[in-house]
């Protein structure tokens, strides 16, 4: 612990317990919006491989990939990546070699990732650092204690796997079975700079920082590694947090996503206000039913007699029956949208969920998340089959809802104005285009930073809508 505090003082930050929270990430000087607080790369990592998704092991690119001769389970997509990730692999091929086609497709990437920690555990040598060292994977949180009897008896067959495929004399089930848990609370989704998810990684010195809901920080990953940048002023001497979950939620929402994955309750300045009139409609807002009346934008309450759900606007009442009907109507027909998706019937898909969409604005609140994720599908899907009008169109409703839900600087919200911006220049609308990117840049900087590829594309577009616009002012006979 000690040569941690070490190393983090030489960053500005340092680590302290707090009562109910634990370990904690501490500001020792002033951090600006945009500055990088800390960058790990993962202890282990694997990426989220399965039947339909491959990516190499290296770099999670998911083209010319090859699989590994020998173990027949990872993928690689050249000699560089394959030559990065021997020295853990040459042990985990020897231990997948030996199993049969049924055990070897047991191996989901969980269980590679507890493959890989032992394997990095036993390699650990005298050139270890203070942050990249088995010992903070021992200080992580594991809460055994919180997690049910139906959770402990899966952790412990998956245990019991990692040991057959290992096959060390010197392993520990039961600490197998704590890892596996300690996985659940800190490992790490690593997604792309559009936070599309590409795999997992644990990164034990990250997994310090704490969740809030009105976080001061944001976590990125450039390639594998875990960047945590600042969303707003840090003064020295104030903790810093990220997100653990989707906030765009209701604090009942919230609070239970914390407590079933992370077992605490929440206290941030958000969950704070829970039962208070304008948490309660917020989350009317982001979760409830509409005003019958078209015109009207209110929110809706339970009746005091139950009968259904009262605008508290105009005080017109929604019955409950109609309500269970639309709300029926709707599952129907999302089981529908499903199929059609997985069985990769676009076409179908888009039809149906734009039915389900017109049902869902006639249920709930404009505002509404549930509105928000079908427009978000629908935005997506027209984009593959590449109908850049209609998925503009679509972008360009889902904006105000952004807007409305998240801080002014968040990734999702910049992500949305680069989608718009990207689209309204494809469809010729240079100087719509040109205020859509100037928004999303003037976000992502902060929160991707300006030196990724990633951020190098959006900010060189910028410049070509500049350019464009400029050029289109200009007087024709000059
Ligand atoms: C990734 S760890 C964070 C570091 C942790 N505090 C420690 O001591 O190692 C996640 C765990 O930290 C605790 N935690 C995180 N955010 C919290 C918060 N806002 N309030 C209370 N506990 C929190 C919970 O126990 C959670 O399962």
């Amino acid at each position: 612990m000690e040569d941690l505090q070490e190393a983090l003082r030489e960053g500005g930050l340092t680590v302290s317990a707090l009562p109910g929270k634990g370990r904690s990430l501490f500001t020792a000087k002033d951090f600006y919006p945009g500055e990088v607080i800390i960058r790990q790369e993962p202890y282990v990592f694997v990426p989220n491989n399965s039947a339909s998704e491959r990516r190499c092991e290296g770099c999670f690119s998911s083209s010319n990939l090859k699989k590994c001769s020998a173990c027949r389970v990872v993928w690689y997509c050249g000699c560089s990546c394959q030559k990065s990730q021997w020295k853990v692999h040459q042990l985990e091929c020897r231990a997948l070699a030996r199993l049969d086609e049924d055990k070897r497709k047991a191996v989901t990437p969980t269980i590679r990732l507890m493959l890989k920690l032992y394997i990095r555990r036993k390699l650990q040598d005298e050139k270890i650092t203070a942050a990249d060292n088995y010992r903070l994977v021992e200080a992580l949180v594991a809460h055994m204690s919180d997690i049910d009897e139906k959770q402990l008896v899966l952790y412990a067959q998956m245990a019991n796997l990692v040991n057959l495929i290992l096959q060390w004399p010197e392993i520990n089930i039961k600490e197998i079975a704590e890892n596996f848990s300690k996985f659940s609370c800190n490992a790490h989704t690593i997604c792309d700079s559009e936070l599309r998810p590409l795999g997992t990684g644990l990164y034990p010195v990250i997994s310090i920082i704490n969740h809030s809901c009105l976080p001061n920080a944001v976590l990125v990953f450039e390639g594998t590694a875990a960047v945590v940048r600042t969303v707003q002023h840090i003064s020295g001497g104030s903790e810093v947090s990220i997100s653990y979950i989707e906030t765009a939620r209701s604090t009942m929402t919230r609070l239970k996503a914390l407590k079933e994955q992370y077992f605490f309750t929440c206290s941030c300045p958000r969950c704070d206000r829970v039962g208070q009139p304008a948490d309660i409609q917020e989350s009317a807002v982001l979760e409830g039913y509409r005003c019958k009346d078209d015109n009207c934008t209110g929110f809706l309450l339970n009746d005091s007699d139950d009968r259904g759900f009262r605008c508290q606007q105009c005080g017109l009442l929604r019955e409950k029956e109609e309500l269970k009907e639309i709300t029926n109507e709707i599952r129907t027909m999302s089981e529908k949208a499903v199929a059609a998706t997985s069985s990769a019937k676009l076409e179908e898909a888009i039809s149906i969920y734009k039915m389900i969409e017109k049902l869902q604005g006639e249920l709930y609140h404009p505002y509404s998340i549930f509105l928000l994720q079908t427009r978000e599908k629908l935005l997506k899907m027209l984009m593959e089959v590449e109908d850049w009008k209609e998925a503009l169109a679509y972008c360009r409703i889902t904006i105000p809802i952004y807007e409305r839900i998240y801080p002014t600087i968040h990734p999702l919200l910049g992500l949305q104005y680069y989608t718009c911006g990207k689209l309204e220049w494809l469809l010729g609308d240079s100087d719509v285009a040109l205020k859509s990117l100037g928004k999303a840049v003037d976000i992502l900087r902060v929160t991707h930073g300006t030196s990724t590829p990633f951020m190098k594309e959006l900010m060189m577009r910028l410049e070509e809508a500049r350019a464009e616009a400029s050029y289109k002012i200009r007087p024709i006979d000059e």
